[in-house]
């Protein structure tokens, strides 16, 4: 199990800046993930943890030692891409294998292993298929394989279920993470899924224009995100900015806001803000009941009825839209007026940033 540091990793392309130091590290045995929008930096960074790409400035250590200088084929790490390019001429089997061979690993020894990893990544009766005789799934599957059976000290997975639908991104997905965790093997994985990077990462990093915005848990990075860019990249919000912001307490404020006081958690940088702004995820909301006392009031906009709940609209008096979650059954009708309570615990105060 290797631990890896990313210590102010630069790099630019012609005059683009790629890269404006990102910094991240990842502990023995951790998934940690690199989250963000197209153009953000991601790949570039796996790129040069694998050697593919010469960074300008910066290091990558691993158990301490700089790994820069060697080449990549002599870093011995797996890597699976999301075009993961089997070889088509090849069986699964041989697919898998390919690399052992190359280490002129013995014939029994290739044999053991192979037969071994498309047991982890349940192929086992697909051995001497063609990658055009199996599905986009069980491809990816063997691109993932074919990275385990060298054992790697480290993983690095970019976009690895891009080119899968919906249902078999999520299964491939859970696999991915119990092989990882079965295995202890460190890895980096890169997404701009925000759903794929909470479900199988001990870390995240959202980046930002080159830049690490928030490097924490995906618990962390949802409920108390250091500012709205990450808030909105890591699932449904609703942002207020706040009217009044003061301290009260070691990491808390009272903030004013859509005709409520609140005392809520803050992120320290909060508190010495300018401008505060108010995050209230659609768990912090619900409809007020008859008897409820109601922190915001306001008019229903938009209801949509999506099964196990209904997604609500409510547009306070001063313009502020909340988005919450409304009970299947419960009557909500747009054009009248409702109530918003709140939970104060799901609350969270973040400092204006420039976007
Ligand atoms: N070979 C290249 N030459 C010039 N610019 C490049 C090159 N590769 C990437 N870039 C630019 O560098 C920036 C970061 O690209 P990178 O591929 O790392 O982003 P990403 O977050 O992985 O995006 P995506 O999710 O679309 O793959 C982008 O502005 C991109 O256009």
């Amino acid at each position: 199990m290797a631990t890896v540091e990313v210590k102010n990793l630069r790099k630019q392309y012609r005059n683009v800046v790629a890269l404006d130091g990102v910094s991240l590290e990842a502990r023995a045995g951790q998934m940690v993930t690199l989250l963000g929008p197209s153009g953000c930096g991601k790949s570039t960074t796996l790129r040069c943890l694998a050697g593919f790409l010469e960074p300008d400035g910066g290091d990558v250590r691993i158990d301490g030692e700089s790994i820069l200088s060697i080449p990549s084929n002599r870093r011995g790490f797996g890597v699976v891409f999301q075009n993961y390019a089997l070889f088509p001429h090849m069986t699964v089997a041989e697919n898998v294998g390919y690399g052992l061979k190359l280490r002129k690993c013995a014939k029994s020894e290739i044999h053991a292993r192979v037969v071994e990893v498309l047991r982890l990544v349940r192929l086992t009766g697909l051995e001497d298929r063609l990658p055009r005789e199996i599905s986009g799934g069980q491809q990816q599957r063997v691109a993932l394989a074919r990275a385990l059976v060298l054992k790697p000290r480290l993983l690095l997975l970019d976009e690895p279920l891009a080119n899968l639908d919906a249902r078999l991104r999520d299964e491939v997905r859970w696999l991915v993470r119990d092989l990882q965790q079965q295995s202890g093997i460190t890895a980096f994985y890169v997404t701009h899924d925000q759903s794929e990077a909470m479900a199988i990462s001990d870390m995240v990093a959202v980046m930002k224009a080159g830049r690490v915005a928030q490097f924490a848990s995906p618990r962390e990075i949802y409920q108390r995100p250091a500012e709205r860019y990450v808030a909105n990249f890591t699932g449904e919000a609703n942002i207020l900015t706040c009217r009044t912001a003061v301290p009260a307490g070691e990491t808390r404020m009272r903030v004013g806001v859509g005709g409520a006081d609140l005392e809520v958690d803050c992120a320290p940088a909060a508190r010495t803000a300018g401008d505060v702004e108010l995050l209230l995820r659609p768990e912090a909301l619900r409809l007020a009941a008859p008897g409820d006392t109601a922190a915001f009031r306001g008019i229903v906009t938009k209801c949509a009825f999506l099964g196990a709940s209904q997604h609500c609209e409510i547009e306070l008096h001063d313009g502020n839209i909340l988005k919450l979650a409304a009970p299947p059954n419960a009557r909500v009708v747009p054009g009248e007026n409702a109530g918003v309570v709140i939970d104060c615990t799901h609350a969270w105060a973040m400092p204006k940033v420039p976007a």
